[in-house]
């Protein structure tokens, strides 16, 4: 799609949740446009609302007020499963099942009644920066860092449009964290589009065109030169 033209728009979206210690706003009436072929990154503190956008953008659930489109359409008339294909919630913990690398990165795509060969198994899990002897090894005996590699591997077999991950690097070391990124700009060149959860301003200087600061329920956003 034009690079003009949002990939995804918010406009005064609202969302609260009430509870017994009261009503909480983690949105209120954000407006903002996702460009096609960017990389946000999103950042504020715990609670702020962070996973609560990326919830609302992947049909998790809906805002109280305002309205999100997805090119150009209301995701309200997606079908859920369509656009979750095209943007794709990478959860902080990795949904991994107990059997072998193989096993979880072949999943998605058996479900589709299709496969995958080793060789492109390994060229998955080269971009997130394991070795190709990782497919035989069993998921209980990872790393939380080797668990959240594998999954993000597993997302990007999908090549989904949009990619929503929240952390991905959260337990990984500086050089895999560096491998991550380098990744994600690519991913981006090849006209995907990344929001990227990090509580390193660090981070989000280095990947992102734009950084968002959820605070209060507002949002402000820093245009970062390129
Ligand atoms: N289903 C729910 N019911 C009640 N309150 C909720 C619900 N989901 C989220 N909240 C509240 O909404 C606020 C925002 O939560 P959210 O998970 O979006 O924060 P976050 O910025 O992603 O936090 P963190 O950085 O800790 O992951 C929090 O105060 C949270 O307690």
């Amino acid at each position: 799609m034009p690079k003009s033209q949002p990939l995804i728009e918010l406009r005064e979206v609202t969302k609260s949740y009430d509870s017994p210690e009261g009503r909480t706003t983690p949105l209120k009436e954000v407006s903002a446009v996702i460009p096609p072929e960017s990389v946000i990154a999103l950042m504020g503190p715990s609670g702020t609302g962070k996973s609560t956008l990326f919830r609302l953008l992947n049909r998790l659930e809906d805002p109280d007020h305002g309205s999100i489109t997805y090119k150009g359409k209301p995701l309200s008339e997606w079908d859920p499963i369509l656009l979750r294909r095209e943007v794709h919630y990478v959860f902080q913990s990795a949904v991994l099942f107990p059997k072998t690398v193989a096993d979880n990165l072949n999943y998605p795509l058996k479900l589709q009644g299709k496969s995958m060969s080793e060789e492109e198994m390994a060229r998955l899990l080269e971009r997130v920066g394991l070795s190709k002897s990782y497919l035989t090894r069993s998921i209980e005996k990872l790393s939380g860092g080797e668990k959240q590699r594998v999954h993000l591997a597993r997302s990007l077999s999908l090549n989904p449009h949009v990619l929503l991950l929240d952390e991905p690097t959260a337990s990984l070391d500086p050089e895999s964290t560096e491998r991550i990124e380098q990744e994600m700009r690519c991913y981006r060149e090849k006209g995907h589009t990344v929001l990227w959860i990090t509580h390193q301003p660090e981070q989000a200087r280095r990947i992102a065109d734009q950084v968002w600061h959820l605070e209060s329920g507002h949002l402000r956003q820093e245009e970062m030169k390129r």
